[in-house]
């Protein structure tokens, strides 16, 4: 991690909300010990299920909820007593939205430009998002994921040095996905800090220099998806291949393995593998003359840290 000071600090929040009427008028903790640093040109991840507190937390660390204990900094002011000056300097896209409904996307883009001093070249960012394709539709009529990119250049018009993310692929179709991710790594390089939330373990394993897991309103690991992963307990690992469907995989050669056909076509062994169990897969292949389309091994993932973590039952 870098020495230079943080862009975002935010040490041993707390907020609690209420009075609740549902619990006799008691206030409800809904944060209980976040922690978390973001840094100029990375890209960090807060991670958690539905409820575990992301969302409050970008509220905290941005200023718009009032934090009921801890600490939070933000390129080194307080954001909650802070003036136009730090706003001037972060960018937020919230989950929602928050677009007025009657507007055109490039009169609200040209709206929000007006506003700051250092304001962003627009037609980049128009042709970058591909706004131009629906820059004259109100946006009420615009789709999910339309409203998304156009969240996100708004959220960048103003050249912001910290930008927040809240769920930043959701609604979006692959080819949008890509275009954000790409702008969100040119941005990364460009130096920005890049701060945002995720419930999408893919979006954190391809995005995040840094994660952040939040369970229960509490920050329960950090690290890099290298060193998340790393340290598991069992070398869980996964075997997909494709091969014609309807295959009767050779599972009592190995019973310590979970093993199916996932999807017509699709086949699927994963557990602690051995290298003798990868050999009875090839063994398997070759006596019923299976030559799979494609294969792909693959390591424990993100996604088995964090159920180990939040448990498998919904919440
Ligand atoms: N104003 C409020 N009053 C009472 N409870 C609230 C309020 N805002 C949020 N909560 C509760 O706080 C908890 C954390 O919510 P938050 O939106 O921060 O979670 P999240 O991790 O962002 O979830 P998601 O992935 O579903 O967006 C939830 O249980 C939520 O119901």
């Amino acid at each position: 991690m870098p020495h230079s000071p943080a862009a975002l600090e935010v040490r041993g929040l707390v907020k609690d909300f209420g009075p609740v009427a549902a619990l006799d008028g008691k206030m409800i903790r809904v944060l209980d010990g976040v922690d978390i640093t973001a840094h100029k040109g990375r890209v960090t991840a807060l991670l958690g299920a539905n409820g575990a507190g992301k969302t409050t937390t970008l509220e905290c660390a941005q200023g718009l909820q009032r934090p009921s204990g801890g600490s939070v900094r933000l390129l080194g002011q307080d954001p909650w007593r802070a003036g136009a000056g730090l706003r001037s300097r972060v960018g937020i896209m919230l989950q929602e939205g928050g677009l007025p409904p009657a507007l055109r996307p490039l009169p609200l883009l040209r709206h929000v430009a007006s506003m700051y001093t250092a304001a962003r070249g627009l037609d980049d960012l128009v042709l970058r998002l591909g706004i131009d394709g629906f820059a004259s539709t109100t946006i009420r009529r615009l789709s999910g994921g339309q409203k998304q990119r156009l969240a996100l250049a708004c959220a960048l018009v103003g050249n912001p040095d910290v930008l927040f993310l809240d769920e930043p692929s959701a609604g979006l179709d692959p080819q949008s996905r890509h275009i954000v991710f790409d702008l969100i790594n040119e941005l990364r390089a460009e130096g920005l800090a890049i701060i945002l939330t995720t419930h999408l373990l893919d979006d954190a394993q391809r995005l995040a220099d840094y994660v952040y897991i939040i369970d229960q309103g509490r920050t329960v690991r950090e690290g890099t998806v290298a060193e998340l992963t790393a340290h598991a307990k069992d070398a869980v690992r996964e075997i997909r291949f494709e091969a014609p469907p309807g295959l009767e995989l050779p599972v009592s050669r190995f019973p310590h393995l979970e093993a199916g056909e996932q999807t017509p076509g699709n086949y699927r062994v994963t557990g602690p593998l051995t290298p003798e169990d990868l050999a009875t897969i090839a063994r398997w292949w070759a006596d019923n003359n299976v030559l799979p389309a494609s294969i792909v091994l693959t390591a424990r993932s993100l996604e088995d840290v964090f159920l180990d973590i939040s448990g498998r039952g919904v919440r």
